[in-house]
């Protein structure tokens, strides 16, 4: 294995999975594995990118760095020389941790010296500039992320934000010079960090400004970002001739079908209205699922019932409602009681025939993933930006396709579904 990363959701996870496969266009990308958790055992031999997803974004602090630093014992073993922390484009965290603590850590354990912060992932709008956080033409904290469930994002200024998390000094390289290209970015994050470790806030407004950074640090031990970050890491690699940058291709998987929705996003609050348009759609009753009258067995019998027409299953509210039902209950028990739902019931729906799974929101996806318990998670095409589609080896292979609850277009559902079962949209019906 070359590169092994350590991620701290599920969605986000498989976004840089399909990054590291996908590679720059024409030279192809790294043979990438998706694992939910610290593996138990050795990763195969043709690896050459690991993607360890954790469950570590809304952990306290020490318990999210005791699992980081698991995860890269194990990607150590596996031969990786460089180690990557991907966190969320938007920055997901509480002042209170994990991104800070979770990177001091690191830096300890790989005694690294310079290590680079950047959040931005173009394709998708999140673009940091002057230290800034934004998305699309909207501040990180007028984005709609301030009133994000777990993680409410009220400040856009990325060097701030790390600052009150970490105890490593916070720097910071602006576009003016990151525009200049990979061999000036080297020169400064090795200028930055003569007489003391820095955590360094990299701006970045574009694909090419990635590519450069990725290629600036092919050598630094532990890099950190969102799912751009990976941009050009398999490129490093095929140019050191350490890969050869062969494609991956997943067989398509037909059979039943399920989308499980717990993220409460805009972007996927409008997903759901657009669904529900066309296909069945079934809305938890929350109040409910907290008195525990909502079974896994009642969803299950929706999913089934309502095969032809793309079933799907939310929890999502609008923020005041989610700000409504958090008063009531506190956030904690319901994203619990929630995700314990979600979990149960991706269970019961694949040990009852489903093939294919769809969901939305990364907690969401780590609960379903984490109580399906595959070993690995192989990567193939991409579904949309950052959204690729993976198969669950085992006894009986499931495709699953894990959106993050700001990522894809407005029917990304039923063309989710499609795309796992090898179909183009036109297939269903568009
Ligand atoms: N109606 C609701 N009220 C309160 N919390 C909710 C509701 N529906 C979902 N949640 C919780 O909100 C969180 C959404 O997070 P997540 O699944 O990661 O989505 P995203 O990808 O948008 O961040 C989860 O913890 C989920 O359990
Ligand atoms: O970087 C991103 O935006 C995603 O890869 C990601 O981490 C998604 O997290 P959720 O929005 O919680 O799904």
């Amino acid at each position: 294995m070359l590169i092994g990363v350590i991620a701290d959701d599920f969605t986000g996870a498989s976004d840089i999975a399909v990054t590291l496969a996908s590679g720059l266009p024409g030279e192809g990308g790294l043979h990438t594995v998706q694992y939910p958790g610290v593996p138990d055992s050795a990763a195969e031999r043709h690896v050459e990118a690991g993607v360890i997803a954790l469950k570590s974004r809304s952990l306290p602090a020490d318990e999210a760095v005791t699992q980081s630093l698991a995860a890269c014992e194990w990607l150590l073993a596996q031969g990786c020389q460089q180690i990557v922390f991907k966190y969320c484009s938007t920055f997901d965290s509480t002042d209170k941790g994990n991104i800070g603590p979770v990177l001091d850590a690191l830096r300890q354990r790989l005694a690294a010296k310079r290590v680079v912060v950047c959040p931005a992932f173009p394709a998708m709008g999140r673009t940091v500039y002057q230290g800034h956080l934004f998305v699309w033409d909207k501040l990180l904290n007028q984005s709609g992320m301030e009133h994000h469930p777990v993680t409410p994002m009220k400040d856009a200024d990325i060097r701030r934000v790390l600052q009150r998390q970490s105890t490593t000094p916070v720097a910071h390289l602006p576009w003016k010079l990151v525009n200049k290209g990979n061999a000036v970015i080297n020169e400064q994050l090795t200028q930055l960090t003569e007489t003391e470790p820095q955590l360094i806030v990299v701006d970045a407004l574009h694909d090419e400004d990635l590519i450069q950074l990725g290629i600036a640090v092919a050598d630094d031990r532990l890099i950190s970002g969102g799912s751009a970050i990976a941009l050009a890491l398999a490129h490093n690699q095929i140019r050191a001739g350490r890969a050869a940058g062969n494609p991956q291709k997943l067989a398509p998987v037909a059979g039943p079908a399920a989308i499980l929705v717990g993220s409460c996003s805009g972007a996927t609050r409008g997903q759901i209205a657009e669904h529900q348009k066309r296909w069945a759609v079934k809305a938890v009753d929350i109040d409910a699922v907290m008195e525990d009258k909502v079974t896994p067995q009642q969803l299950a019998e929706f999913v089934f019932a309502h095969q032809e027409n793309h079933p799907l299953v939310y929890s999502s509210g609008t923020p005041d409602v989610v700000a409504e039902i958090q008063q009531r209950y506190g956030q904690q028990r319901v994203s619990a009681k929630l995700d314990r739902l979600f979990g149960d019931t991706a269970q019961l729906l694949v040990q009852q025939g489903v093939r294919r799974l769809v969901v939305g929101g990364g907690e969401t996806s780590g609960a379903v993933v984490s109580a399906l318990k595959p070993t690995s998670l192989q990567v193939g095409q991409e579904i949309d930006p950052g959204v690729p589609a993976l198969l669950a080896g085992g006894e009986v292979p499931v495709a699953l396709a894990l959106k993050s609850g700001n990522f894809g277009r407005q029917d990304f559902f039923a063309h989710a579904l499609a795309v796992l079962a090898g179909e183009s949209a036109s297939d269903i019906g568009n």
